[in-house]
């Protein structure tokens, strides 16, 4: 700790809709364009029922009795313990789509018996010593943006679970200038943390498309990666020290600048995922405000064209702060969006650069970028596409659900390989989604981009759009299944960002091999005996 910087909190986090991404005031509707289009190119029938009402929802009844709740307010405090059926429906899950989807459901649904809401570490470890001790299962929440089922509240053989929401743990509670360390509670949101860091002129530097709402603790946990990923690094790579609270007591793992002492601890709790413990504070790697940005869109006549010139930037060493691609269909798809992209841009792939840092920097950084680009097919389209896409970065979900709305089905996945597998992958994924979609008698429209780039390979994002079916839930689940077989076979992670959840656990062993899976159960098993953290998720 640095003796003498006083902890600080941050403004309050805005909530987000229980049955859809972020808050009311940035929901989107379609024009009657889009909806036109979607009816004729793919079949939805836009004419679907409204929403649910939240009154219309019914939840399980809860199962906390008043022994515990009195108990856990004791250590939490009176006012932070809620069974009431709006805090339970809010915990309920991620924001995925069959999250949204499976909030539609008038019910009963299921939810965690409570929510316990701790202030600090302190509390942290004395929550999960009760809840060891009574055999309550525990789901840690940070901003419930989980996209994999990680929040789902599954007792995994225990009567009760609780949600353990770490919004009041969100300060600053450290900040080294001179080295560019800052220590920050779990619970603090992307903005929460871009407010502290700011005021002293840092910035973290992740920026993912759910920064709005997700949090550091959930941004460790997952292995979050940021849009500005190639040039402040993934999450894992900023984390310097983490404080973990665990059935089995404190760990604190990690030593700036670096140590050779053994094993990285640091490497079990990231990615982690609740299981191995409730991470309570994180020692971050911070980077001054940038005083300049030069932002760059580029055409590309393919998407493997485009993808060699991403390699070339990479390999070289000319790495800009955002770095995208694309696909065709993407491309046109945004230009539909944004007309006046459409009137610059020639179709093909578009490419975003942008490099942030010193004047200096940016500047000798960004010529030798445009070199690279122009000498590997890339047509300069100017600043204006880039600006666009970087003033919109964090609303496209808001499109999601104004999609599901509509009665289209409209989810997102992802992967990374190498860079000579990432041709055969995305042909795979996309073929793979098109034929499961296909036969469900819903044919889809499927978008990819890449976003996450490495001197060996790049990650690849879909986007799938179609009509919903009867059944979206069945309808999805189908879809995605036959997506990640295709990843498995083909080479790539079944998770290059999103993390594992509950989701993609079916596919765990064969990405890290039964050995793998029982050397991570046997540190579950050392740290939390009882199996209370998190069920279900993850490990198989
Ligand atoms: C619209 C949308 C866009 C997204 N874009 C991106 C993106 O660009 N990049 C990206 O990486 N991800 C993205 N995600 C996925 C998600 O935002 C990330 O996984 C994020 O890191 C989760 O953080 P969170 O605080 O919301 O965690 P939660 O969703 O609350 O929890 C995620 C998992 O971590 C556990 N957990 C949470 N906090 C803690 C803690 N302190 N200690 C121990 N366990 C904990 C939970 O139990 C759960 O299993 C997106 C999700 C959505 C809905």
């Amino acid at each position: 700790m640095t003796a003498s910087f006083t902890p600080r909190h941050p403004s309050a986090a805005t909530e987000m809709e229980w049955d859809a991404w972020g808050t009311a005031d940035r929901r989107k509707e379609l024009g009657e364009g889009v909806r036109a289009l979607l009816q004729q190119a793919l079949g939805v029938d836009t004419r679907r029922a409204p929403s649910l009402p939240e009154t219309a929802v019914r939840l399980l009844p809860s199962r906390l009795d008043t022994r515990h709740r009195h108990s856990l307010e004791r250590i939490v405090g009176p006012g932070h313990v809620a069974d009431d059926d709006a805090a339970r429906l809010r915990h309920a899950g991620g924001k995925s789509t069959l999250d949204l989807l499976r909030r539609q459901d008038p019910g009963p649904q299921d939810a965690p018996d409570a929510v316990v809401r701790p202030g600090s570490h302190d509390e942290v470890l004395a929550v999960l010593d009760y809840c060891a001790a009574e055999a309550i299962a525990v789901v840690p929440f940070g901003g419930g943006t989980s996209v994999v089922g990680g929040l789902d509240p599954v007792r995994g053989g225990f009567d009760t679970v609780v949600a353990v929401d770490l919004q009041r743990m969100n300060a600053l509670t450290d900040l080294d200038p001179v080295s560019g360390l800052a220590t920050l509670q779990a619970g603090a949101t992307g903005p929460q943390a871009e407010e502290l860091l700011g005021a002293h002129g840092f910035s973290l530097g992740h920026f993912p498309q759910s920064f709005r709402h997700a949090t550091v603790g959930g941004f460790a946990v997952t292995r979050s990666s940021g849009q500005a990923s190639a040039g402040y690094g993934r999450f894992d790579d900023m984390v310097e020290h983490l404080v973990v609270a665990t059935p089995s007591g404190t760990v604190r793992a990690g030593r700036a600048p670096a140590s050779a002492a053994g094993p990285d601890l640091r490497q079990l709790f990231l990615g982690s995922e609740g299981l191995f413990g409730i991470v309570t504070e994180v020692g971050v790697r911070i980077h001054p405000i940038p005083a300049a940005v030069a932002r760059r869109a580029w055409s590309f006549p393919d998407f493997a064209t485009g993808a060699d010139a991403l390699r070339t930037l990479v390999q070289t060493g000319a790495v800009p702060t955002v770095l995208r691609l694309s696909d065709e269909s993407e491309t046109a798809v945004n230009l539909a969006m944004h007309e006046h992209i459409g009137s610059t841009a020639p179709t093909g792939c578009l490419a975003v650069t942008t490099v942030e840092g010193t004047a200096d920097h940016v500047r000798a950084r960004a010529a030798e970028i445009d070199a690279l680009l122009a000498t590997t097919g890339g047509t300069d389209l100017g600043e204006e596409p880039a600006r666009t896409w970087e003033h919109g970065r964090f609303d496209a979900p808001h499109l999601r659900d104004a999609l599901l709305r509509a009665g289209a089905l409209a989810e997102t996945l992802e992967t990374a390989t190498t860079w000579s597998n990432l041709g055969r992958l995305r042909t795979a994924v996309t073929d793979a989604l098109t034929a499961s979609l296909q036969d469900q008698g819903t044919p889809p429209l499927v978008l990819c981009h890449i976003s996450h780039t490495y001197p060996t390979g790049a990650s690849l994002y879909f986007t799938v759009v179609c009509a919903q079916a009867d059944d979206p839930l069945t309808q999805w689940s189908a879809a995605k299944r036959a997506a990640t077989d295709a990843i498995v076979t083909a080479g790539g992670t079944v998770t290059h960002h999103h993390a594992v959840g509950r989701d993609h656990r079916p596919w765990m062993a064969e990405e890290i091999g039964t050995l793998g899976t029982g050397l991570l159960r046997a540190v579950k098993d050392a740290i939390d005996p009882r199996g209370i953290l998190n069920p279900g998720k993850l490990l198989p």
